[in-house]
């Protein structure tokens, strides 16, 4: 059935008078459109619409678009007025003439809503939404999806730039968690060969199975004594107790002595928290045992803090070893590496592969141990890209935190964190703290230990706090821009979903101006990761931390010249 209107002198579309006669053919929904005439209704809708307009609507329009842009110039009060204002500040402007193309095009179009995986319970793995154009998640009807190849990836829709018109895309794509932690192994601390004491002292800290890392490590420990091991595990699943087991247990057994290399004071300190509560609990006195300054069975102490002449010790151990046999770091740690003892290496990616050969030929009876999950990104943390102007992720970033969320704000330059910063000022939101440039590694942990104990609620910071750092209390991470690399990335988000942990966080990452087009490209990389769920270093062969030292520095020297 058509139905048409014809001859009116003044047709009412929604709030849109058109001074002028013209006759339009509503299709009927039910039957299929013919996409040429839809094709030809909407050219002839865009050339007459602008000479149809009456000023009033012209004018509406005008003040709209003025009033976006005139974000930079509202003084704060304005800014805060405009926030609490009920309607949704993200949504582009739609008069009711859009909203009639849009109720055109629909029947055109499916929007895309989900995209299922085989093998994964049907669980939607990735959905898509946001304002703008849909059609760039549409999927075919009727279709499986055993790869992601016949969907757009949502990173293309990033190459053109957000502008002010009714026309922009504001996508955005979300990867669902669609399952829980697979990080904890069958096994328990029980049944291995681990001493009695220590044993009890595990199951009284409420550890009862070993994750699949712990399981590797220990079992080869146990079975060959003499070998250096090398193990690559996903973050957050347990590799500081991985190493700290063996260590504790020779020093009990055989009084061995130990050295644990890590890479920042503020991690050194997070190691011996976990040592010593272990040592409280077999009534021993830490301080006698674990310490960062002095010389006891087990010494920790960061790269830049050790002399590698005065070192003799049973026990060398590496904690977040890429970084620290990355390239820049090599000159200081190979010498660690070619002192006496057993070596136990540990870090959560593959190590670059110029520096790889260089470590492993200072190892000697080597073993190498990998978990299934080792540098993939994890599919039980649910994250989130948006695409949006400027002004709108600061709209959008106000309205996160007001949920009053933990959450941390990752920039890639201090000079964004000021940004943020004042932002937040702006909203009188007084409960941050900024981990800044100069910050000794007290301080640092002051500020990590005031936003789990709840006395603030929201950390700024690069990924000088994206390594290692174990947050219980974190439910929200916020990437401000994406990070550098893919390998950024994988640490930011492992700071949730950690093992032991009840709940997961949310990640989102926004995507903002073209300025970012060389971080989109990892945008690109990442979404790959997840469609596919393959190993990054698989996907990208430079994929490791000496390409982050290599884009950090090449900054640095673009920022000077
Ligand atoms: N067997 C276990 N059972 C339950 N929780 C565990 C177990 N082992 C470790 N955990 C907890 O998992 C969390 C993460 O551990 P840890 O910091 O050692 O991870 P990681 O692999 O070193 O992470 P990252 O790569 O980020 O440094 C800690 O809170 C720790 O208490």
């Amino acid at each position: 059935m058509i139905r048409s209107f014809s001859g009116k002198r003044f047709l009412n579309v929604g709030n849109a008078h058109f001074g002028r006669s013209f006759k339009y053919e509503k299709p009927d929904t039910q039957r299929p459109i013919d996409k040429a005439k839809y094709e030809a209704d909407k050219a002839r809708f865009q050339t007459k619409m602008p000479g149809a307009m009456p000023k009033r609507f012209l004018r509406k329009i005008h003040q709209v678009r003025a009033d976006q842009s005139s974000w930079d110039r509202m003084d704060t009060d304005e800014k805060r007025a405009h926030i609490e204002r009920e309607k949704d500040p993200f949504q582009p402007v739609v008069s009711n003439f859009d909203a009639y193309k849009k109720q055109i095009r629909s029947s055109l179009r499916r929007p895309l809503e989900v995209v299922s995986i085989p093998g994964t319970d049907s669980a939607p793995l990735i959905t898509c939404s946001g304002t703008g154009n849909a059609s760039n998640f549409n999927l075919q009807s009727n279709e499986r999806y055993q790869t992601f190849t016949k969907i757009r990836l949502f990173s293309d829709t990033f190459s053109s730039s957000v502008t002010d018109s009714t026309k922009t895309r504001r996508p955005e794509i979300n990867f669902n968690a669609v399952e829980s932690n697979r990080s904890l192994s069958s096994s328990s601390f029980a049944s291995t060969e681990l001493s009695d004491d220590l044993k009890n002292s595990l199951a009284n800290l409420n550890f009862v199975k070993m994750s699949n890392i712990q399981k590797e490590v220990l079992e080869t420990f146990f079975n060959f004594p003499e070998a250096d091991i090398v193990g690559i595990s996903e973050t957050g699943s347990g590799k500081t107790l991985a190493y700290i087991l063996p260590v504790l247990h020779s020093w009990l057994e055989k009084g061995s002595t130990a050295l644990i290399i890590t890479t920042q004071n503020h991690l050194a300190l997070q190691i011996r928290e976990l040592a010593e509560e272990l040592i409280q609990q077999l009534g021993i006195d830490p301080s006698e045992v674990v310490s960062l300054t002095e010389v006891v069975p087990i010494m920790i102490r960061t790269l830049h803090s050790i002399d590698a002449g005065t070192i003799r010790r049973d026990l060398l151990v590496f904690d977040e070893a890429d970084e620290v046999f990355s390239s820049q770091n090599f000159a200081k740690s190979s010498q660690l590496l070619s002192l006496e003892g057993q070596k136990i290496l540990l870090a959560p990616f593959h190590f670059s592969e110029t520096q790889w050969p260089l470590v492993r030929e200072s190892l000697g009876n080597r073993i190498n141990l990998e978990t299934d999950l080792a540098n993939r990104i994890p599919l039980h943390i649910p994250q989130k890209f948006r695409r949006l102007k400027p002004e709108e992720r600061s709209l959008d970033i106000i309205k996160r935190l007001k949920s009053g969320k933990r959450t941390i704000i990752y920039v890639n330059r201090y000079k964004e964190a000021v940004f943020v910063e004042r932002l937040l000022k702006m909203y009188e939101d007084d409960g941050f703290q900024t981990i800044r440039k100069g910050m000794n590694s007290r301080e640092v942990r002051m500020a990590i230990d005031d936003f789990e104990s709840g006395k603030i609620s929201v950390l700024i910071g690069t990924d000088k706090i994206s390594r290692g750092i174990d947050f219980s209390a974190l439910e929200q991470i916020i990437n401000f821009c994406p990070p550098y690399s893919a390998a950024d990335y994988l640490n930011r988000i492992g700071r949730t979903g950690r093992l032991g942990q009840s709940f997961v966080s949310s990640v989102i990452t926004y995507a903002v101006d073209s300025k970012e087009r060389e971080n989109l490209q990892r945008v690109k990389l990442i979404e790959e990761a997840v469609r596919r769920h393959s190993k990054i270093s698989e996907l990208d062969p430079n994929f490791n931390f000496d390409q982050h030292a290599k884009i950090v520095q090449e900054r640095k020297y673009t920022a000077k010249s």
